[in-house]
């Protein structure tokens, strides 16, 4: 699958941890959609909204053959299946996935801009995104991302919640 892409999830409602599981198991079980690899799960305190329930985030690396449109199709189609329902704006929600990258396209449409606008403010995306890839580059930034986060006001408010074992990526994902 020739597209390298990476896409943040979180969820604040609920069995946190089960919706972010089910979601990646239901991303990889998308024939043309394979998970390489996953960061550990963070707990994080909400920003924008900030009168709601903490977050579970995290960040997962997938290899597609999808368009980035197909792909946004498809991340949409798994929210819904995951309960997710369209209300307040930065507000609680069962399931979230942003594409934060796509190869290195930049993409600006109305319905999906990558890499994703916000990306570079949160801390709870880039240091999940760090955990996976300390090279990574942004195509809209200039500068490395360890350089980002350490100026980041919001990386108190995220916390390590269950550490990636390291060994087996999918071993997460087998209740
Ligand atoms: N990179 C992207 N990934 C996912 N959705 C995107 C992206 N760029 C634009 N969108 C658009 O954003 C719309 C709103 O998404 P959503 O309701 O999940 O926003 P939000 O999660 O509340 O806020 P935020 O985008 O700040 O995380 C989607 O319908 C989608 O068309
Ligand atoms: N900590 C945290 N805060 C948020 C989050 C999120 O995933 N984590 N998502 C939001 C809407 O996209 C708004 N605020």
């Amino acid at each position: 699958m020739k597209n390298d892409v990476y896409i943040a999830l979180g969820s604040n409602m609920g069995n946190r941890e089960r919706y972010l599981l089910d979601a990646i198991k239901k991303i990889n079980q998308h024939p043309s959609i394979s998970v390489v690899n996953i960061s550990s799960i963070y707990e994080t305190d909400p920003i924008g909204f900030t009168d709601q329930e903490q977050f579970l985030n995290m960040v997962i690396h997938a290899n597609t053959d999808l368009t980035a449109f197909q792909l946004l199709l498809s991340l949409q189609e798994i929210e819904k299946l995951l309960d997710r329902k369209r209300e307040v704006k930065w507000g609680p929600r069962t399931l979230d996935l942003d594409i934060l990258l796509y190869n290195h396209e930049n993409i600006e449409a109305e319905q999906l801009i990558v890499p994703h606008p916000r990306m570079h403010e949160r801390a709870f995306v880039l240091i999940p995104l760090y955990e996976l890839n300390k090279d990574i580059s942004i195509p809209t930034l200039d500068k490395p991302i360890s350089t980002i986060i350490d100026q980041l006001q919001d990386k108190e408010g995220v916390r390590i919640w269950k550490q990636k074992n390291g060994v087996d990526v999918f071993a997460l994902l087998e209740n």
